[in-house]
């Protein structure tokens, strides 16, 4: 069956006054109906500008290139009313920041209203709102579709957010750190209306998040993405019970419950060219080539690790003696 949305080799590069950002580098991914598909890394890998860049909502310095197939239609040809017309029906998207992202001026209940597409009434759609707010853990939601921005708090704005991306009832969701800033209690309740939206509606999700808890415990698939790419990829359990790439073993360290012991180094700059992995001046596991020579995406069961760890040839002596002799004069 074909996946509800499909990512092929995207790359975005920014083109900035100090010279050109590549955000994203050559990302591919697959959300199957009713999935719902993590996208984990740390701050500046690329996770925002790859989900705002689904439907359309990057800024026109973006160049993009690859291939952003949903439910049959390569989202890249789409003139901008084709993507706006997604955005209103099919496709879901629930930005970051939830402070700037309302409508300052218009009551709550009537920005969730507008987003619920079933033919009811004015009254069968406050009161699905105010149910949808209840689901969230919302106090007092009936009174809060009085209200307006200014009047919650920023848990509560994203609240709302999430909200009024499920009150549409879309085919695909993305929701970018949907339970940043949220207590233990309500991000439980945001991670249940989330899985909620994906078992009733069927809808494909992809969740950016920081929060690895939220990642396994609500994730079937992860994404882990560094330094623009994605560098691992596959089924949640598996992924968090075994990383098989340097980086996501590092990066699971730094799980509370794993000790909190973050990765030595920083991220190598988006501007640079690089020839080997972007990981290696990070990794404890470095190969001698392993700044020269960049590894593939391997396939191992039904996980993806672009590292040459699992490149299932690197044992032998040749091989890694042709991998130096294709790039002795880089
Ligand atoms: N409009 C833009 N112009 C230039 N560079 C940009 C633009 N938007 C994003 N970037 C750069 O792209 C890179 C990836 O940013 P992105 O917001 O996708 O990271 P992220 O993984 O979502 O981080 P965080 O977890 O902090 O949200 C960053 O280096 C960022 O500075
Ligand atoms: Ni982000």
């Amino acid at each position: 069956m074909e996946p509800l949305l499909s990512i092929e080799e995207l790359t975005v590069t920014f083109h900035t006054p100090l010279g050109k950002v590549r955000a994203v580098d050559g990302a591919s991914l697959t959300v199957q109906k009713g999935q719902i598909m993590g996208l984990i890394g740390e701050t500046g890998s690329g996770k925002s500008v790859l989900g705002l860049s689904i439907p359309g909502l990057l800024s026109d310095t973006a160049k993009i290139t690859g291939v952003i197939r949903f439910m049959g239609q390569d989202l890249l040809l789409l003139q901008k009313d084709g993507l706006r017309k997604l955005r209103g029906t099919k496709i879901a998207f629930v930005p970051q920041n939830p402070a700037t992202s309302l409508n300052p001026v218009m009551r709550i209940g009537r920005q969730i209203a507008e987003a619920i597409k079933a033919p009811y009434t004015r009254k069968q759609k406050r009161a699905h709102a105010a149910r949808l707010l209840a689901e969230l853990n919302m106090p007092e939601p009936w009174e809060k579709l009085q209200q307006y921005p200014f009047q919650l708090s920023g848990g509560m704005k994203q609240r709302v957010l999430t909200a009024i991306g499920a009150a549409g009832q879309p085919a695909l969701l993305i929701a970018d750190e949907p339970t940043k800033g949220l207590d233990a209690i309500v991000r439980d309740q945001v991670v249940s209306l989330i899985r909620q939206v994906a078992t009733q509606t069927g809808a494909g999700i992809l969740i950016i998040t920081h929060d690895l808890y939220v990642a396994k415990s609500l994730c079937d698939e992860i994404g882990v993405m560094y330094a623009g790419e994605i560098v691992e990829s596959g089924p949640a359990d598996e992924l968090f019970a075994k990383p098989k790439h340097p980086y996501t073993s590092g990066l699971l360290q730094s799980m509370p419950g794993k000790g909190m012991i973050p990765i030595p180094g920083l991220s190598p700059s988006l501007m640079e060219e690089h020839h080997g992995c972007k990981f290696q001046a990070r990794c404890s596991q470095r190969l001698v080539y392993c700044d020269r020579i960049a590894p593939e995406l391997y396939t191992v069961d039904d996980r993806k690790v672009r590292c040459f760890l699992h490149d299932s040839g690197r044992a032998s002596e040749q091989n890694v003696q042709d991998r130096l002799a294709t790039t002795a004069d880089v």
